[in-house]
C-alpha cells in the first residue's frame, strides 16, 4: 500500500480556487444543482473567495452534501481505493474549488473512519440513508477534520443549519448527545470484527481502545524539509511568514519534519514546486534512519512506490552514490519522476521489475550496500490517512500478504555486499506482517544477524534512555499512532554477516565487479 499521499482531504485533487456562489444564484444559473459556472476577473484569472483564504472555516454549502450523496455508493461500495474514488470524482467535476474538494473529501473519509457508529445512527431519521450519512460526514469534518471554525460539535451543528432541511437539525442535536459508552465496543471503535479481535491479542486489550480512538481521528500533516534545498528552519519561517490560517512548527521526532497544523493546499505553493519540501508522515521520515545510508554508497530501496521513502533516502546520501528505485507498479514509479525533478536528486535511478525475481535483480546480487524492503502490507497503521482499508482488508488477504513479504525479503536480501544492512518495514501493526516475517527471515538465512533498532538509533536520540519506537524486550522498531501520533510502522534492521556469505552464496553473486557502479549501472539498462 502506498503511503505518502497528500493529505486526505487538504489537499486532494486540488486545483485553483474558485468563488463559491450562494446556492440561490448558481443553482438558477444551471440545471444541475452541482455544477456552477467558475467566476473569473477582467483578467481570466479565477475569483478567489472573500475573506477565507485558506482552509480553516470551510463553509458547508447544501452542493457539499449533494456531491457526498453521489461519492457515497462507490465510496462504500470499497471496489476501489477511497483516494481513487474520490480523485475521479473530482476529475469529473472539474468546476469544484479547493475548499469544496477539501470538505468534500474530508467529509468522505470521516465516513470511512466512523462507518459503523454512522451507519448505526443513520439507520433511522430524517431524509435518505446517504443524506444522512453525507450531514454526519459534514458535521465529523467541522467539528473534527480541522476544517471548520467549531470544535466542539454541538457549534458545528449551528454552522450546518443553513444547509439543513426541517428535521434534520434536532436528528444531529440528537447524534451529539449519544454516549459512545452505550454503544457496542465494534460500533464505537467503528472496526471490524475480526480487527477489533486481533488489536485485543496485539498490542491486547488494555491498549486497542486508545488505539482505535487514535485511528478514528484524521491524520496530522507532516512535512520533509528537503534539505537538498532548505533547512528545517527556514522552511518553518517561510511556511509561518505565509500568513495562512495554519501554524508551522518542529516535528518532535524527525530532525527534518515540519508539522502543520491546520488544512491548507500546499501543492499550488511555490515552495513545494520549488522542492522544499515533501509531505511525509513522520514516522516514515524516521524510517530512513534505520537504513542510515551514507554518501557514496550503493543502496536499493526494493519497494520504492512513487518514492516516498526514496527521496528521502537520497537526501541522507546528499545526491551522491547510487540508489535504485525499484518497483513492480509503473504508475507508481511514474509518480515518483515530477518528485525526483522538484527534490534535486540526481543519485534515483527508477527501475521497474516484473517481480522481486527479476533478472535484473540477479544482475545486483552481492553489490549493495543498503536495502530497504518498505513491503506491500495491510496498511493497517495508516487507518487515519486510508480509513477504507479497514473494511477492504480481510484475514485471508493478510495471509496472502505474507507469503509476499516472505519472497520479497528473500528475494532483496541477495542483493547485499557482506557486512550491508538490510531493512524490513511495514505500515501494518499486525505482528504476522511484522515481527513473524523477520524471525522467520533469520531463521532461514544464517548469513544473517540482526541489529537491535536501540543500537542503531541510538546517536539519533541520545536523551532517550531507549531511542523513540525501540523496547528493552525486542530488537524490533515499532511505532504506534496512539503513542508517538505518526503512522503505525515497524522496521527489523539486518546485517550480513562476512564469514557466512563466502560459503553460502553462489559463484554468480559473488561478482568480482561488485564495487564498480558504472557496470551496474549498465547491467540494469
Ligand atoms: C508499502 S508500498 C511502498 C511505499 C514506498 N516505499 C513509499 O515510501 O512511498 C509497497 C510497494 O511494493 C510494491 N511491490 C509489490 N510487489 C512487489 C515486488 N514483488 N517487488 C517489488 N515491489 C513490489 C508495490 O507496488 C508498492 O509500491
Amino acid at each position: 500500500m502506498s503511503k505518502e499521499r497528500s493529505p486526505r482531504g487538504a489537499n486532494a485533487g486540488s486545483k485553483t480556487t474558485t468563488r463559491l456562489a450562494p446556492h440561490k444564484s448558481y443553482a438558477a444559473k444551471t440545471k444541475d444543482p452541482l455544477r456552477r459556472p467558475e467566476r473569473r476577473n477582467a483578467s481570466g484569472n479565477l475569483i478567489a473567495p472573500v475573506g477565507q483564504k485558506n482552509f480553516s472555516n470551510a463553509k458547508a454549502l447544501p452542493q457539499h452534501a449533494l456531491h457526498l450523496e453521489r461519492l457515497l455508493p462507490e465510496l462504500l461500495s470499497f471496489e476501489q481505493p477511497a483516494d481513487r474514488v474520490v480523485s475521479r470524482y473530482f476529475r469529473a467535476e472539474p468546476q469544484l474549488g479547493n475548499r469544496d474538494r477539501a470538505l468534500i473529501a474530508e467529509s468522505a473519509f470521516a465516513i470511512l473512519r466512523r462507518k459503523n457508529e454512522f451507519s448505526q445512527f443513520a439507520s433511522s431519521g430524517e431524509g435518505s440513508q446517504p443524506r444522512r450519512l453525507a450531514l454526519l460526514g459534514l458535521l465529523s469534518a467541522l467539528s473534527e477534520g480541522g476544517l471548520g471554525s467549531a470544535n466542539r460539535m454541538e457549534s458545528a451543528i449551528a454552522d450546518l443549519a443553513h444547509v439543513l432541511k426541517p428535521g434534520e437539525y434536532e436528528w444531529l442535536q440528537r447524534f451529539a448527545t449519544i454516549d459512545p459508552a452505550t454503544l457496542s465496543p465494534l460500533v464505537r471503535n467503528n472496526l471490524p470484527e475480526w480487527l477489533w479481535d486481533a488489536f485485543g491479542t496485539y498490542p491486547g486489550e488494555d491498549s486497542r481502545e486508545a488505539l482505535a480512538k487514535c485511528l478514528m481521528r484524521p491524520a496530522l500533516l507532516d512535512l520533509r524539509a528537503n534539505t537538498m534545498k532548505t533547512t528545517r528552519e527556514q522552511l518553518l519561517a517561510e511556511m509561518n511568514a505565509l500568513g495562512g490560517r495554519y501554524q508551522a512548527i518542529p516535528t518532535p521526532y524527525s530532525p527534518d519534519g515540519v508539522r502543520i497544523m491546520g488544512k491548507p493546499a500546499l501543492q499550488n505553493t511555490v515552495g513545494f514546486k520549488a522542492g522544499m519540501f515533501e509531505v511525509q508522515d513522520e514516522g516514515s521520515q524516521l524510517l530512513s534512519y534505520l537504513l542510515a545510508p551514507k554518501r557514496g554508497e550503493m543502496v536499493v530501496d526494493f519497494c520504492a512506490g512513487a518514492g516516498g521513502k526514496t527521496l528521502a533516502i537520497g537526501a541522507l546520501m546528499r545526491s551522491t552514490g547510487r540508489l535504485y528505485a525499484l518497483d513492480t507498479s509503473e504508475r507508481r514509479l511514474a509518480n515518483l519522476k515530477p518528485r525526483q525533478a522538484r527534490s534535486g536528486l540526481s543519485n534515483v535511478h527508477p527501475v521497474w521489475i516484473d517481480s522481486e525475481n527479476d533478472a535484473k535483480i540477479k544482475r545486483l546480487a552481492g553489490k549493495i550496500d543498503r536495502v530497504l524492503v518498505d513491503a506491500p502490507c495491510s496498511g493497517m497503521g495508516t487507518l487515519r490517512r486510508n480509513p477504507d482499508l479497514k473494511w477492504r482488508q480481510t484475514p485471508t488477504g493478510i495471509l496472502e500478504l505474507n507469503e509476499k513479504q516472505t519472497n520479497i525479503l528473500a528475494s532483496a536480501s541477495r542483493l547485499l555486499k557482506p557486512g550491508g544492512r538490510l531493512v524490513y518495514a511495514t505500515c501494518s501493526l499486525m505482528p504476522q506482517e511484522n515481527q513473524a516475517i523477520a524471525e522467520d527471515f533469520l531463521a532461514k538465512h544464517p548469513d544473517f544477524e540482526v541489529i537491535p533498532a536501540a543500537q542503531a538509533l541510538k546517536s539519533l536520540f541520545p536523551k532517550d534512555v531507549l531511542p523513540l519506537g525501540c523496547s528493552p524486550d525486542n530488537p524490533w522498531w515499532q511505532l504506534w499512532p496512539h503513542i508517538h501520533d505518526t503512522d503505525g510502522f515497524f522496521g527489523a534492521i539486518f546485517q550480513r554477516k562476512a564469514a557466512v556469505i563466502e560459503k553460502k552464496l553462489p559463484a554468480e553473486e559473488c561478482a568480482p565487479d561488485a564495487e564498480k557502479p558504472k557496470k551496474t549501472k549498465k547491467a540494469l539498462k
